[in-house]
């Protein structure tokens, strides 16, 4: 896949089988999020959202390390932007669309995950961190909050003592202290993390790709409404699934003893 013009350098991409790859490239910044950053996944997202030959997307930084979050040095230009409010060109739509991506999204998270950063760890799916990793929300260190989802998730991710604890401090954790407390999906040695979480997508790629994004949208269901709203959207994607050719394709292929051909339909 090419990368797409005027941001090559920004954000890297590479595919493996069906798992696309993407990496946060800007290690003279800690891969620091700003506008062409932004502008690039947003781009790539697009793209890998139709490309039917990509099952599942790892989302990574270059240099050992993931990203230190949102570019201090650009905050002039959000004080500057009239959007802010609508967080239109803030790139604040940007942790919604990875949350909500039709496709599973695994953070590999190497080195660093500050403010923004770890709030794209949040947006994501699930997440391999390194043991040695540090991670974290200090902007009340900088004076601002947490401006892409970071209040919101970190709460329903840890509850809330813990959550305020790391939110009111900016208190930095570890990858293994992460994992304990529930913040992150698995943590593994610091030199096996991008291999494992293409490992994840790999295997979540070989499954049926419209149940894997039936099963995405009704967990999602749980974070915003009721157990009876959310059992009720799990139904309506359990029926969806069973009528599909991939259920039949399932049921056959466990019948006659082979491995499932899925076509996502
Ligand atoms: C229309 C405009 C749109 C613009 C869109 C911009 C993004 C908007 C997003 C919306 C806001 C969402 C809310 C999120 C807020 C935040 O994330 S606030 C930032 C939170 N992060 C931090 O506070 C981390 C700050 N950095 C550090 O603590 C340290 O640098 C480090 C990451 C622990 C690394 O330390 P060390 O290894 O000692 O290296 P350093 O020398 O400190 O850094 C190396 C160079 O990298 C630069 N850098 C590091 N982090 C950032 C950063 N967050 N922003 C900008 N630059 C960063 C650092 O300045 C060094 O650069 P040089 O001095 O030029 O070498």
């Amino acid at each position: 896949m090419n990368n797409r013009s005027g941001h090559d350098d920004v954000v890297r991409s590479e595919r493996r089988g069906a798992v696309a790859i993407l990496r946060i490239n800007r290690p003279e910044a800690r891969n620091a999020l700003n506008a062409a950053v932004f502008a690039a996944l947003n781009g790539h997202l697009a793209e890998l959202r139709t490309d039917d030959s990509v099952r599942a997307i790892v989302l990574a930084g270059a240099s050992g390390v993931f990203c230190a979050g949102a570019d201090i040095t650009a905050f002039d230009a959000l004080r500057a932007d009239p959007l802010i409010g609508q967080r239109r060109a803030s790139g604040g739509t940007l942790w919604a669309d990875l949350e909500n991506f039709p496709k599973p999204v695994i953070a590999a998270v190497e080195g660093l995950a500050l403010g923004g950063g770890l709030e794209l760890v949040l947006a994501c799916d699930t997440s391999i961190v390194g043991q040695g990793a540090r991670l974290g929300l200090p902007e009340v260190k900088l004076g601002v909050i947490p401006g892409g989802g970071g209040t919101q998730r970190l709460i329903r991710a840890l509850g809330k003592p813990r959550a305020m604890a790391l939110l009111l401090s900016g208190d930095l954790v570890t990858g293994t202290e992460a994992a304990t407390l529930g913040l992150v999906g698995k943590v593994v040695d610091d030199d096996e993390v991008v291999e494992q979480a293409i490992a994840l997508a790999q295997r979540i790629s070989a499954n049926s790709p419209l149940a894997v994004a039936l099963a995405k949208d009704a967990a999602l269901a749980a974070q915003t409404g009721s157990i009876a709203a959310g059992l009720e959207h799990e139904k309506r994607n359990f029926v969806y699934s069973l009528a599909s050719d991939d259920s039949h394709e399932g049921q056959a292929a466990f019948v006659a003893k082979r491995s499932p051909n899925f076509t996502g339909r």
